[in-house]
């Protein structure tokens, strides 16, 4: 799958991830007012207007940008329904040929860890059958319980040509309360990048590895030591847009063959129709606005990395 993200985001110029995170502050009101029509005040209204939001998105947007991250919480809040809703839109996008990666930051003793992996990027045995559930193609996971929390991501991989995102350094502003401790003299971000270097190292796509790591773009001094200390682990970067980070925090994200990093933003596509910038679009509109947030994000990544 490392070799399908990286292919795509050649062949669309665009090293970007649209975050689908729904949340009923910023579906336009004519989708909630037409589901609790149907389903009423429900749960049920509240996964269908997710869908149907995040379907008009994904059409807008899949013959411009690479891949999906859908964020499971913004799933989860709406219980078994929510995750139904979930495993929709991770349908859909593959059906539309995108990547998809699952922001689930699973992690646990080993023998839990398993069952994660195989929820999100296995396959699970019933009977003579093996049943792949959630089966996004990338999983984000956090490394917090150490190798054995690890590896069984790993070997999912491995088997099914799938890969991880590792938190190494996050983009939220308490990320440094543990992240930036030093140990031994070096930042415990730093420690976690050698690791994500290791864990990767046999298992290799073509170029970058099915190991790669998250790193925050409102970290730029952190990103660009942590691409040298990881050369083929690929970046996926939150931060970008909400968060605070631009285009011009990023070009050392990137190796110098320009790929190597993929930047996230999620309520600045999916919301965009609510920033003045985009208001012209209005809520009926909202997928346009998201498409042409989306062509702006491209463009500037694009300038900060070639
Ligand atoms: O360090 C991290 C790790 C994950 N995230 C997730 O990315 C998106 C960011 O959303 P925006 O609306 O673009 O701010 C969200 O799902 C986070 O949970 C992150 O922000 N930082």
């Amino acid at each position: 799958m490392i070799n399908k993200l990286v292919e795509k985001i050649q062949k669309m110029d665009a090293p970007v991830v649209v975050g689908l995170d729904p949340t009923m502050k910023n579906i336009p009101d004519y989708i909630i007012k037409k589901a609790i029509e149907e389903y009423g005040e429900t749960l049920e209204a509240a996964a269908e207007a997710v869908w149907e939001y995040n379907k008009g998105i994904v059409d807008a947007i899949y013959d411009i940008v690479p891949a999906v991250k859908p964020q499971i919480a913004m799933y989860e809040q709406f219980g078994l329904e929510g995750l139904k809703a979930f495993k929709k839109t991770v349908d859909y996008c593959k059906s539309k040929d995108m990547v998809v990666i699952g922001d689930v930051k699973r992690g646990d003793i080993g023998s839990t860890s398993e069952s994660y992996a195989i929820a999100h990027l296995g396959r699970v045995t019933v009977g003579s059958k093996r049943i792949a559930a959630f089966d996004e193609d990338f999983a984000t996971v956090n490394p917090y319980l150490g190798t054995d929390g690890i590896k069984p991501f790993v070997d999912v991989c491995r088997e099914e040509k799938k890969g991880i995102f590792v938190l190494v350094k996050t983009s939220n502003p308490s990320s440094g309360e543990f992240q930036d401790r030093l140990i031994d003299g070096k930042p415990l971000y730093e420690i976690v990048g050698e690791k994500v270097n290791e864990w990767g190292s046999d298992c290799m796509g073509n170029d970058y590895s099915y190991v790669g790591a998250v790193v925050g773009a409102t970290y730029p001094e952190q990103g660009e030591l942590l691409r040298k200390v990881m050369p083929k682990a690929y970046i996926l970067v939150p931060g970008y847009g909400a968060q605070g980070g631009k285009g011009s925090d990023l070009a050392h994200f990137f190796n110098k063959d320009g790929l190597g990093a993929i930047v996230n933003s999620s309520r600045g596509i999916i919301a965009a129709f609510k920033q003045e910038k985009y208001a012209k679009f209005g809520a009926e509109h909202y997928a346009e606005a998201s498409r042409q947030a989306a062509l702006d994000m491209i463009e500037d990544i694009n300038s900060a990395r070639k």
